[in-house]
């Protein structure tokens, strides 16, 4: 080990060089560094000592006389500790070098900025700072929730999230600070929740739930979460970190909104609690005073901490009353001379007493270290050098180390395999949060239902009604009389010569038309007709020329004297409103039926063959479908998995948001439940919903509206629980990409209304661009929607492929969707 001479030596060696490379600063930093990293008894980590301190007290000492005693002061508070890894895991939690930065790489917001903490075990340690310092970042980053940019922490003897260091496990207890508590639960319930997952018995965590409903002033434990006030929640949030007394206590601001008494009682039990030198706390709050309790106190400004000191260190030096005005002092003293200040501060600074300390300067030699400005509203940025004093009372007993992490060798060693008790707690959760919240079970119930009447009355049935304009010349002038007769008795043929006489042929097709479509509306004249069409009154014109019956005679009975005015006149006119492609289909269809209906009507009085005068094709029995197949049967295997796919999505993704918006997954992962879990917890249950949910929409389509189902009821039902299932994991996928409920929406919409288009639900995959053809059968409803139309209306069985096609597509999408929400969950943190 170098003595502390030597080190003033070398560093006054490498002053004179700096004096002749003034103008390359960044090259004799590191030069420094070079030199610091050569001196291995000292923590050129800033554990102990940083050599930057070193090198500072060098300077200074060549200054004036002022300098000289700081650096004789410091010289004397240098307490060489060997900072090795070692002894960074016998600490509670130590972080070296932290930093970590938000936004873009190009302007990054840095909110550690090479921060280094010890925390000793068995200590309480206060982590004290301005608001938005980054406090919770750094206990987020301790409790393995946010990855640091760049260096190293280690909680417990290990790396958060590797083995030996408990983090995320139950030797930690996290107080977020969000309440992050279900609203739904009580507050004994709350308890059983978070005491199941730490593995605790329901009797141990009756017992100390009744203790700290008492520690903790806490009212009726049968009363819910969201009937509790602000500051009742926060003491149920504390409550639940406390319950399994871990050996590392993380709290987030415990004591905002709790009363004077009660917080020092809390204090107390932390006090208490760490005695024994087997429980450490690390409590961030913004009453300065309140961490006089504490062993050592952080605190953080700029990125790094401006001390790490006991409090009464600090009252000591400071010669001050408070621990506020320890801060209050130190504030102003290390903004003197600062160049950016604001002038707000100004004003605050110039009516601070300075404190009575003989030579503040001496005594506030880390007023370099940084500046205070956060209370002033300053975001100035700074260079700090942090001194780390370990407590001496404290009384931890040396404990051996734990195992060296190793990592794992092969992909399934990484695999946790589920616990028991967090299964029983999540599912246990997951219920009783879906059961009490009565708005949503009406959603879960009323939405499959609403949508499965809603279609079934509303798609695919034949339009009727549509007005049809009709004008009638056949029928002289009369001819807007609904009355038109026409013999429907006698066979217009002689029997003996066997010439025909055909009259008011216009009648007997407008007889079979109205049959159809009842809404023939009769005009004068073609003009008016076309005048009200063009007003949106008709969707169609039929004009029937006077001499109409009689040129189709000669047209059907005498050809070859069939001239072109026999040909005009033989065919009645015409005239569509084509905005409605479904409507025009279907209007020509019944234009053409009618006509057969009339000609088999005419061939039945004249004793000839019915089908005479049909198209020259016979239409058999369907091989699949109905005779008449409606639009209903096609669209209703798509919509009824579209319905339980996009409704499984909605609630997975609505359920795992709140949960995590309000702080409680986070929470629970910290308590060592894993992310495997939470969705499997949610798969239990939601599958219990989706039974539900598929029952009834399949009992509305096929029983109560009769929708078409030929084929196996049991497949049916697989299918379509499987696709609620591929919905939930969407749905997973979802809340793990979205950040808020309104992302998460767009995101649902966004992939809702393509799947729509493209799955073969609305439209035939046949009959879409090639490229989207493609793009179609690789997503998640294309495959199943065909599927179970086949299933349904062909009565296919699982051997045939276009059917387990279906089922193989879906259940590739569940696995796709499952990994892809299981790595999410692990790697996408701050
Ligand atoms: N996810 C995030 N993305 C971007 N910036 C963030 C994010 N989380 C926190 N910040 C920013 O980081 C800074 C530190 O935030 P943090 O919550 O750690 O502060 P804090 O010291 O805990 O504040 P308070 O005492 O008010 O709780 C703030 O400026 C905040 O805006």
């Amino acid at each position: 080990m170098q003595s502390n001479n030597e080190t003033i030596a070398i560093c006054k060696f490498w002053s004179v060089l700096r004096s002749l490379l003034m103008d390359y600063p960044t090259c004799f930093q590191r030069s420094c560094e070079f030199l610091i990293g050569k001196m291995p008894a000292y923590d050129n980590e800033g554990a102990t000592i940083s050599m930057e301190d070193v090198r500072d007290a060098e300077e200074t000492i060549a200054v004036n006389t002022i300098e000289d005693q700081l650096n004789a002061r410091r010289m004397r508070q240098m307490r060489s500790q060997k900072s090795t890894v070692a002894s960074r895991r016998q600490q509670a939690v130590c972080v070296r070098r932290a930093h970590k930065n938000y936004g873009p790489k190009k302007n990054p917001n840095v909110i550690l900025d090479g921060l280094n903490m010890t925390v000793p075990k068995g200590a309480i340690y206060g982590l004290l700072g301005a608001s938005g310092c980054g406090k919770t970042t750094l206990l987020s980053c301790i409790v393995g929730r946010r990855r640091l940019n760049s260096g190293e922490i280690w909680v417990l003897g290990g790396r958060p999230g590797g083995p030996g260091s408990g983090v995320p496990g139950p030797r930690i207890g996290y107080m977020p600070q969000e309440v992050a508590l279900f609203g739904e639960f009580s507050i004994r319930e709350t308890m059983t929740y978070f005491g199941w997952i730490a593995g605790m018995e329901s009797r141990e965590v009756d017992e100390r739930t009744d203790f700290l409903i008492g520690l903790l002033q806490l009212p009726n434990p049968t009363k819910q979460v969201k009937n509790l006030s602000g500051g009742q929640m926060r003491r149920v949030s504390l409550a639940a970190a406390l319950l399994h007394e871990p050996e590392l206590l993380i709290l987030d601001e415990p004591t905002v909104g709790v009363d004077p008494v009660l917080r020092q009682s809390i204090w107390d039990h932390l006090v208490d609690i760490c005695k024994g030198g087997k429980t450490t706390v690390i409590i961030t709050t913004h009453y300065i005073d309140e961490t006089k309790q504490a062993n050592i106190i952080g605190l953080m400004r700029g990125g790094r901490f401006l001390a790490e000191e006991a409090p009464t260190e600090l009252i000591r030096r400071y010669q001050a009353d408070s621990l506020e005005d320890v801060f209050l002092k130190l504030a102003v003293l290390q903004n003197k001379g600062k160049r950016r200040r604001s002038s707000i501060l100004a004003n605050v600074v110039e009516k601070v007493e300075l404190p009575p300390i003989p030579d503040p300067a001496i005594d506030l030699e880390d007023a370099e270290i940084g500046e205070i400005s956060g209370e002033f509203g300053d975001n100035v940025s700074m260079s700090s050098k942090s001194r780390v004093v370990v407590p001496t009372e404290l009384n931890a007993p040396v404990e051996a180390l734990p195992p060296e992490e190793e990592p794992p060798n092969g992909c399934l060693e990484r695999i946790k395999p589920m616990k028991w008790h967090h299964m029983k707690a999540l599912v246990w959760k997951n219920f009783l949060s879906l059961f009490r919240n009565f708005g949503l079970i009406a959603f879960i119930i009323g939405l499959p239902v609403s949508q499965m009447v809603l279609f079934c009355l509303a798609i695919g049935h034949k339009p009727i009604g549509l007005p049809i304009a009709v004008v009638n010349y056949e029928m002289g002038p009369n001819n807007t009389s609904p009355i038109c007769d026409y013999d429907k008795e006698h066979c217009p043929q002689n029997p003996e010569t066997y010439e025909w006489n055909l009259t008011r042929f216009s009648c007997r097709y407008l007889d079979y038309l109205s049959r159809r479509q009842s809404n023939l509306v009769y005009y004068p004249t073609k003009e008016q007709a076309m005048q009200d069409a063009g007003r949106g009154k008709a969707r169609l014109v039929l004009v029937f020329p006077a001499n109409f019956s009689e040129c189709l005679q000669v047209r059907v009975t005498d050809p070859r004297h069939a001239d072109e005015f026999t040909i005009m006149n033989s065919a009645m006119e015409a005239h569509m409103d084509d905005t409605d492609k479904q409507v025009e289909w279907m209007l020509v269809r019944e234009l053409q039926m009618a006509f057969l209906d009339a000609t088999e009507h005419l061939s039945d009085v004249c004793n000839l063959p019915k089908r005479i005068m049909a198209f020259p094709v016979n239409f058999h029995a369907p091989i699949y479908g109905l005779e008449d197949p409606d639009f209903t049967d096609f669209a209703g295997p798509g919509v009824i998995l579209t319905i339980i796919f996009f409704l499984a999505v909605a609630l997975t993704s609505g359920s795992m948001l709140a949960e995590r918006n309000e702080g409680i997954l986070e929470r629970s992962l910290v308590s060592g439940i894993t992310g495997t879990e939470i969705l499997f917890s949610h798969v239990l249950v939601q599958m219990i919903v989706m039974i539900i949910q598929t029952v009834m929409v399949l009992v509305l389509g096929f029983v109560v509206f009769g929708l078409t189902i030929n084929g196996p009821v049991g497949w049916v039902s697989v299918l379509t629980l499987i696709t609620g299932l591929c919905g939930m994991t969407f749905g997973f996928v979802v809340s793990c990409l979205c950040d808020t409920e309104r992302t998460a929406t767009y995101l649902a919409l966004g992939s809702f209304l393509p799947m729509m288009l493209l799955c073969g639900i609305i439209w035939p995959v046949e009959g879409m661009h090639e490229i989207l053809q493609w793009i179609s059968y690789v997503l998640p409803l294309t495959k199943s929607t065909e599927s179970l139309r086949s299933m349904l209306q062909r009565g296919w069985t699982l051997t045939v492929p276009t059917v387990y096609s279906g089922f193989i597509s879906t259940a590739l999408w569940i696995v796709v969707y499952l990994t892809v929400s299981i790595l999410l969950i692990k790697f996408k943190k701050g």
